[in-house]
């Protein structure tokens, strides 16, 4: 196994040195077969998807094949902008000279993509780095088979296979192939695994963009109107906590801060809203994916196994195994110190926290007082925890957002609303910390996968003299003149009309 991969991988770069992947028309055309793909194989696409996590198609349509399909318009539509080198303004004293950006392709990317959206956490940064001009290997998660299989064996048939390979396995084929060079790896999953990534990396410097997770968390403010309350706010809530894979989405709220007169509103409001959306019985309800598997389902199970935090829910909790179905559950203030409340939850259980904060807690959450006695304490809260992915607030205070904005630091900040910044071609998305490095998505992606490369063109017919030893008071003069541009300056110092201030005899 180790062999051929290593045979396989050497000879997609030995296709990516013919050149190729570098020419438009490769591009469009790679590009093109992968919106076939999806047209194509929608169908076997939204099963994979159901298989693997219970997936309804219209939300893997709106995350995932709605998304990609977008992705690749835009990327046809803008790739001769992205590709084209941009001037690159010099300052008059270089007289006769240009210099411009060349986008030149990394070479050989691997991309390693998690189970939670299977098809665009892998086919989003193929989308890149093909606009880019790379050759690329994926390697898909293998916690999510249908997914994993399809994308191996459907994806030959519309791309080209010299310079594209899906390559299947879990954390030993991850090992192998890290084994190898490569140009850049941007990968998606744990910050435990990311590490692992970095630091394999580092023994042939590779660049790497790493795409983690960690804690989301939502500042909810007492609105007063019950349209900003009901229809928007909680609404959008339960949607990202509960509506995107269940939950199991790195960018989901992982908690809610509210203060503690508004908390039983919520919760009363979130109740509802919940039975609106997936019915009495949500066991049934064709509108909520599964855990992906017994293990996740177990450490969710974990999590509320604790009869501290037990005690903290007052809404969900039941579970079925079988079926790998977690109701959308809601808690009240589990203790801080919990796995509920230092872990990335990953799963359709919503803590709130309000305050009656253990005294044992408040030094590392940084509050003075054992509540959450004004909303603007969740700026103190979040900061003292792990740099977020996202920083939700559901708010209309102005002063309150742009304190969060200039206080706090997150990969994003999203107002009165969540995850949609996931959708937004012109947002970068990626983490900052512990939750990321780099970014991706729309002309972020072609970037990530291309070297500016500086280039500058001289005339031979002029010349600074004074840049050439032997150095002198006067050629300090005239380069001091030069870094200012102070062209009148310089002229008064050629002239002789202008004398040295500083006469150094250092040497
Ligand atoms: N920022 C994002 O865009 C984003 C998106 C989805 C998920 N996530 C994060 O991903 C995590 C969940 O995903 P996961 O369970 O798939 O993560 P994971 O880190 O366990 O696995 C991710 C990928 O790495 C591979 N892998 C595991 N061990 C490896 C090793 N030792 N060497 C090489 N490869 C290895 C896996 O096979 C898989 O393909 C969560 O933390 C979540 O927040 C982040």
């Amino acid at each position: 196994m180790e062999k051929d991969l290593g045979k396989e991988i050497m000879q997609m770069r030995e296709c990516y040195r013919k050149g190729n992947t570098k020419h438009v028309t490769w591009r469009r055309a790679q590009l093109k077969g992968l919106l076939s793909f999806l047209a194509e194989k929608e169908v076997e696409i939204f099963r994979a998807l159901n298989l693997d996590l219970g997936k309804n198609y219209v939300e893997a349509f709106r995350d995932e094949v709605g998304l990609l399909k977008k992705s690749l318009n835009l990327a046809l539509k803008d790739l001769k902008t992205w590709m084209a080198s941009k001037e690159a303004k010099l300052p008059s004293i270089a007289l006769l000279s240009y210099a411009e950006l060349v986008p030149e392709p990394l070479g050989l990317i691997l991309v390693i993509s998690s189970w939670n959206f299977p098809m665009g956490l892998s086919l989003e940064p193929l989308i890149g780095a093909i606009a880019a001009g790379n050759a690329v290997v994926i390697k898909p998660s293998e916690l999510a088979p249908a997914s994993s299989s399809l994308l191996a064996n459907a994806l030959p048939n519309y791309l080209d296979t010299q310079a594209i390979k899906v390559i299947e396995g879990g954390p030993a084929v991850g090992q192998q192939l890290l084994h190898h060079k490569w140009d850049k790896i941007l990968f998606t999953g744990s910050p435990k695994v990311g590490r692992i990534i970095m630091s394999e990396a580092a023994k042939n410097l590779t660049p790497v963009t790493l795409e983690l997770g960690g804690k989301c968390p939502a500042i909810l403010d007492s609105l007063s109107w019950s349209w900003d309350k009901e229809v928007v706010a909680i609404n959008r809530i339960i949607g990202a906590k509960y509506g995107s894979c269940a939950g199991q989405a790195c960018i989901s709220i992982d908690y809610l801060l509210v203060e503690k007169p508004f908390s039983s509103t919520v919760v009363e409001l979130m109740k509802a809203l919940i039975k609106k959306m997936y019915g009495d019985n949500p066991r049934e309800s064709h509108s909520i994916s599964r855990i992906i598997n017994k293990h996740h389902f177990l450490r969710l199970k974990d999590l509320l196994t604790d009869q501290k935090v037990k005690d903290c829910i007052v809404y969900g909790g039941s579970m079925d195994e079988d079926s790998l179905f977690i109701e959308p559950t809601i808690l009240v203030d589990p203790p801080l110190e919990s796995a509920m409340m230092t872990e990335e939850i990953f799963g359709p259980l919503l803590p709130i926290i309000t305050g009656a904060i253990p005294f044992s807690c408040l030094e590392k959450s940084g509050l003075s007082s054992g509540q959450l006695d004004k909303i603007e304490d969740s700026i103190d809260f979040i900061n003292s925890r792990p740099k977020p992915l996202a920083l939700y607030a559901f708010t209309k205070n102005e002063v309150l957002k742009e304190r969060l904005v200039s206080e706090t630091s997150s990969g994003s900040v999203v107002f009165n609303d969540a995850i949609i910044q996931f959708a937004a071609d012109t947002l970068p998305f990626g983490g900052i910390g512990e939750s990321g490095i780099g970014k991706y998505h729309g002309k972020f992606s072609f970037d990530t996968f291309t070297h500016y490369k500086a280039v500058a063109r001289r005339s031979l017919l002029t010349d600074l003299w004074y840049r050439f030893p032997p150095w002198n008071n006067y050629k300090l003069e005239l380069l001091e003149n030069t870094y200012n541009y102070d062209y009148f300056g310089l002229l008064l110092v050629i002239l002789g009309l202008k004398r040295s201030r500083k006469t150094f005899h250092v040497n």
